[in-house]
């Protein structure tokens, strides 16, 4: 018997030997940086000539690792590798599956603090943020390993005398994973055994920012005894592996998680059926938002400070889930806005080379530009407040950065800037605020912040996100107790580390036999 899942516990860096600790898994890194990895297919290393250079967005001079680049005919290969695999794999024990996870999250948990360094050079993210992606890594792999024991017999369904009527869950395929950077370990392993555990097979194609993180996720799942060829490793360019994955006839379904362009354009093309397919393709795609914090007249004002500040400049703000909009009562509005600048004003930024650092980089130079371009459309938006200044010299840095006074319609309020960028913005009364909270395409996270039971019952049914907080900020949802994802442009309506996820990557077959 398994024990009931508990979420993995963060670490407290203000203990000196978690931070001693750490500090070994910094340097456990740093003896295996600037190496190689290859392609994984079928469990064979294939080394191409063309590579992915990784780098520390907090010094652009120091190489993570370089990895081998997929070309179309490796995804080809790794498609027919998982095909015939999927053969063998699909009739395994799901209890057996289940055990490899559980014992790809023990080597994990024994290797903690490595993968959490290994996030904070590939990734650029502060200690708290990669202890917690790591922490996550390790729930998806408990919770779906036990969720999997929990459906393997099916559901209980009506039979009449002279039969007896069963009906289960079977895996799909072969399933393309597309991964992002920004939970770099805990997301790209979620979804990976997500799909691996309900039966299926899959190729892996990480964020070309961060790819090391996923080799060493690969070698992680050899140890605990995935078999070969239930999990490719095809880095490669979006592009071009990408593309051609999402058209393939032999693809069962497409996990997606990452931006609303990107998501829609896998959409579209997964809806195609190619010459020899004979499924429609499932896609399950996690993409962007525009989160807001609703702070209320009768809300804790250092409360709604706080939340705002840490939902916004959390990991720079680079998490779908990060609030890029305040909107505020206006009789409290001075207030709160007063707190969250002198708040703002006391972050450190740099690289997190110890827990005092409390935000680093963004990702990359597409990044910074983007973010950049958005403080200049900022500037005419809105009064400039706090931060607004950028520096690429050494690493990707941008100061936080708040925008007072915005229109509810302007740019900044619409657009998913995913930086460390957050628009404030007055309502008149709690209606217009959740009007103004509504008024996006995306409808992935929020909060309110309130003390006033009918606002809050209000909220829940008219705030329209797929994950809403009241009295605390809209990041940091918990595998198995905030099932995460959202409505609308934000993706197709999935909960990622949530009860009904598993069943994304399964069909149900009824089976009635005559007695
Ligand atoms: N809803 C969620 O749960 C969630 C979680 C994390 C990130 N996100 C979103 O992800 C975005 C940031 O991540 P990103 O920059 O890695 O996103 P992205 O869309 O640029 O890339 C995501 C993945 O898609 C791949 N890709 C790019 N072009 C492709 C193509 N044509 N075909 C197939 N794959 C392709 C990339 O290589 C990468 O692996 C933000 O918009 C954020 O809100 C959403
Ligand atoms: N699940 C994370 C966000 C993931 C997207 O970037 C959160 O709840 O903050």
């Amino acid at each position: 018997m398994v024990v009931p899942y508990k979420h993995e516990p963060f670490t407290d860096f203000k203990v000196e030997e978690n931070k001693l600790e750490f500090e070994k898994g910094l340097m456990v890194v740093q003896s295996y940086l600037n190496k190689n990895y290859d392609l994984v297919i079928g469990g064979e290393r294939i080394s191409t000539k063309d590579k992915i250079v990784s780098v520390n967005p907090a010094n652009k001079q120091e190489v993570i690792g370089t990895v081998s680049k997929a070309t179309q005919e490796h995804a080809e290969k790794a498609m027919n590798i998982a095909d015939e695999t999927f053969e063998v794999w699909r009739k395994s024990k799901p209890e057996m599956r289940a055990d490899i996870l559980f014992r790809a999250s023990a080597i994990v948990r024994r290797r903690k603090h490595e993968f959490s360094a290994l996030l904070v050079k590939e990734a650029g993210k502060p200690w708290n943020e990669a202890d917690a992606d790591t922490a996550e890594a390790i729930d998806f792999m408990e919770y779906y390993g036990r969720q999997m024991l929990s459906l393997k017999n099916g559901v209980k369904i009506e039979s009449r005398p002279i039969e007896y009527n069963r009906f289960n869950y079977i895996p799909l395929g072969v399933g393309v994973i597309i991964s992002p950077w920004n939970f770099a370990f805990a997301i790209m392993a979620g979804m990976t055994a997500a799909a691996v555990v309900s039966g299926n097979t899959v190729l892996l194609k990480p964020a070309s920012t961060t790819p090391v993180v996923a080799a060493k996720f690969i070698e992680v799942l050899e140890e605990a005894g995935l078999p070969a060829g239930v999990v490719n490793y095809v880095p490669g360019s979006g592009a071009e592996v990408g593309d051609y994955l999402v058209d393939h006839p032999r693809t069962r379904f497409i996990s997606f998680t990452g931006s609303r362009d990107v998501g829609v354009r896998i959409y579209e093309r997964a809806a195609k059926v190619h010459e020899g397919q004979i499924w429609l393709k499932r896609v399950i795609a996690e993409m962007g938002g525009k989160d807001t914090v609703v702070v209320d007249s009768s809300a804790d004002i250092e409360l709604a400070a706080q939340s705002i500040v840490a939902s916004a400049f959390g990991f720079s703000g680079q998490k779908c889930s990060a609030c890029s909009r305040a909107v505020i009562l206006e009789d409290v509005y001075d207030q709160v806005l007063d707190r969250a600048v002198q708040l703002t004003k006391n972050l450190s930024l740099g690289e997190t080379i110890s827990p005092s650092v409390y935000m680093g980089p963004v990702i990359d130079q597409a990044a910074f530009d983007k973010i950049m371009s958005y403080i200049e459309i900022g500037k005419k938006e809105g009064e400039l407040v706090a931060g607004g200044h950028g520096d690429n010299s050494q690493g990707f840095f941008i100061e936080p950065t708040i925008f007072a006074d915005v229109d509810e319609n302007a740019r900044l309020m619409k657009e998913e800037i995913f930086g460390p960028v957050v628009a404030f913005c007055k309502a008149k009364d709690f209606d217009h605020a959740l009007k103004i909270a509504n008024n996006t395409d995306y409808g992935l996270t929020g909060a309110v912040l309130t003390n006033n039971r009918a606002h809050i019952e209000k909220a829940r049914e008219d705030f329209h996100v797929g994950n809403l907080y009241f009295n605390r900020g809209c990041t940091g949802a918990i595998v198995g107790y905030q099932p995460f994802g959202g409505f609308n442009m934000s993706g197709t309506d999935s909960k990622a580390g949530g009860p009904d996820y598993l069943l994304l990557h399964m069909q149900a077959k009824t089976t009635s036999e005559m007695l």
